[in-house]
């Protein structure tokens, strides 16, 4: 066997053999798994990372650039994407996906990262021949030096429609959000242009890791001891990990007796268990419990008043997920594998309910930088009947005088206002009661009843909360 190229190489093009990055190859195969195989970058960058540390080759500073990496060029594929269109000669269509891939991490190096920009774009030309062969890194090489000659202010400049002439598209190009989703998210907002901008910009910023001491078997004050921990803002069983944290580091959490939870997602089970009740508070019901992060909170607040909770949950791997979280809960529980649109259990038999539906997840697009590429407009029609099956559950669930909490994590109206409005208008006998002095000390709730809470004016995800009265 001969040691020579198969194809004689021109004179004067010595062959080099591709230098590989182990940092930018490991985000490459995260891209092209987010792209290829629909995964979630929160699930598949914790392995790679997890087997290349193994391996050896990798530190804790890859690790950070490896992720910045990752989530960055997904959060910005929009603004991005409009400036590799005015660097190519053809329709982006027209560019093969893991060319774009690459081309988006050479963009986000070069405009979203102190990295020099003859750094990032050697490493991206590279990474091309690495992952996609010589001819198409020369391309890169070219597309990457024209996006070179700007910084990320001169391009945006240059690439979005000015605001006055058509604001939602400026938007979406200058803070790399779908259109449809900057109109919607400002239509459940309302108010002028800097009060849009500011959410738009809170959802590209990297959210903190916040902790919940569950009641009666952590504390605040435990979780404060951790290195850079600080209080929550609204929730007293919130400690925020300002610079990043490992959980999985925090033994309350390795033992169960603490957890990862947004306080948002803290805000909404505290509220559901102080709503007011007229009669007895000892059975409550978590209706789409899973994966277990409002019902481990509930069971907790539950076994302090001696409550009993059911946590229900129809997929059956879910309601693993939701045993798990509960194991060790101190009062009594159950966990569940059932449908809420078709109850297991006898109508009126609770006395206080959440529906934590699904839904498109517009309202944590921090911590899913792909969603909002992913979803469409035609998924809140598909959302919309099942969330207004299981508030209908959930009202035949709770007996009179008790109450219910219906919770989802958008802000989107159809999910929102319009499910609950279109409900309460069939079901005779369930009044709104106002939800805002259950989150006490939150500012800027909104007019109520109901509760809409935002990631720049409370640093939580935008979770949605109306609380519903059984009257009759
Ligand atoms: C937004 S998640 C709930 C999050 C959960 N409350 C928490 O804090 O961890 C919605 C859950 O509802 C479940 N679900 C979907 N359809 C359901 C149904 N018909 N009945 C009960 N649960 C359902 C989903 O599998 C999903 O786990």
């Amino acid at each position: 066997m001969s040691d020579q190229p198969r194809r004689p190489r021109k004179p004067g093009t010595p062959y080099r053999r591709p230098r590989k990055d182990p940092v930018r190859l490991l985000a490459f195969e995260a891209l092209r798994a987010v792209d290829e195989r629909d995964a979630y970058a929160n699930l598949v960058l914790p392995p790679l990372l997890r087997k290349a540390r193994e391996g050896g080759d990798f530190d804790a500073r890859d690790a950070a650039l490896a992720t910045e990496l990752v989530y960055g060029t997904l959060r910005r594929q929009g603004t991005y994407d409009a400036i590799i269109a005015e660097c190519v000669d053809r329709p982006l269509r027209e560019v093969d996906p893991p060319v774009l891939d690459v081309l988006g991490l050479g963009v986000h190096q070069l405009l979203g990262t102190r990295i020099p920009s003859h750094a990032a774009v050697s490493a991206s030309v590279e990474l091309a021949r690495v992952v996609l062969g010589d001819g198409r890194a020369k391309f890169v090489n070219a597309v990457l030096r024209k996006v070179a000659r700007d910084d990320l202010d001169g391009w945006v400049e240059k690439v979005a429609p000015p605001y006055d002439e058509d604001p939602e598209d400026h938007l979406a190009v200058v803070h790399s959000h779908p259109r449809w989703v900057v109109s919607a998210l400002w239509d459940s907002l309302g108010g002028g242009r800097s009060g849009i901008e500011d959410l738009l910009a809170a959802d590209n910023e990297r959210p903190e890791v916040t902790l919940v001491a569950r009641p009666g078997r952590s504390t605040a004050a435990e979780l404060l001891a951790e290195d850079a921990a600080v209080a929550g803002r609204w929730s007293p069983y919130a400690v925020r990990l300002t610079e990043g944290g490992e959980p999985g580091a925090v033994e309350a959490v390795r033992e169960g007796r603490a957890g990862v939870q947004d306080e948002g997602s803290q805000l909404v089970a505290l509220a559901v268990a102080n709503a007011p009740l007229d009669g007895p508070d000892r059975r409550w019901l978590d209706g789409c419990a899973g994966p277990g992060g409002k019902a481990a909170l509930l069971g907790a607040l539950a076994a302090e008043r001696g409550a009993f909770l059911l946590a229900s949950e129809k997929q059956p791997h879910r309601a693993g997920l939701v045993a798990k979280a509960l194991a060790g809960n101190p009062g009594p529980y159950q966990v569940i594998a059932a449908d809420g649109t078709r109850p297991a259990w006898r109508p009126g038999s609770f006395d206080r309910v959440l529906v934590d539906v699904p839904c498109t997840g517009l309202g944590a697009l921090r911590r899913r930088p792909e969603a909002r590429w992913r979803r469409r407009p035609a998924d809140l029609d598909g959302f919309a009947p099942l969330q207004r099956g299981l508030l209908r559950g959930a009202l035949d669930a709770v007996r009179v005088g008790g109450i219910v909490g219906y919770a989802t994590c958008s802000p989107h109206l159809a999910e929102t206002r319009a499910v609950v409005a279109d409900v309460l208008k069939h079901v005779p006998g369930a009044e709104l009661i106002d939800a805002r002095p259950l989150l006490p000390g939150v500012p800027e709730l909104g007019e109520g009843p109901d509760v809409q809470l935002w990631p720049h004016l409370h640093g939580t995800d935008a979770m949605y909360l109306a609380i519903v009265r059984r009257t009759g």
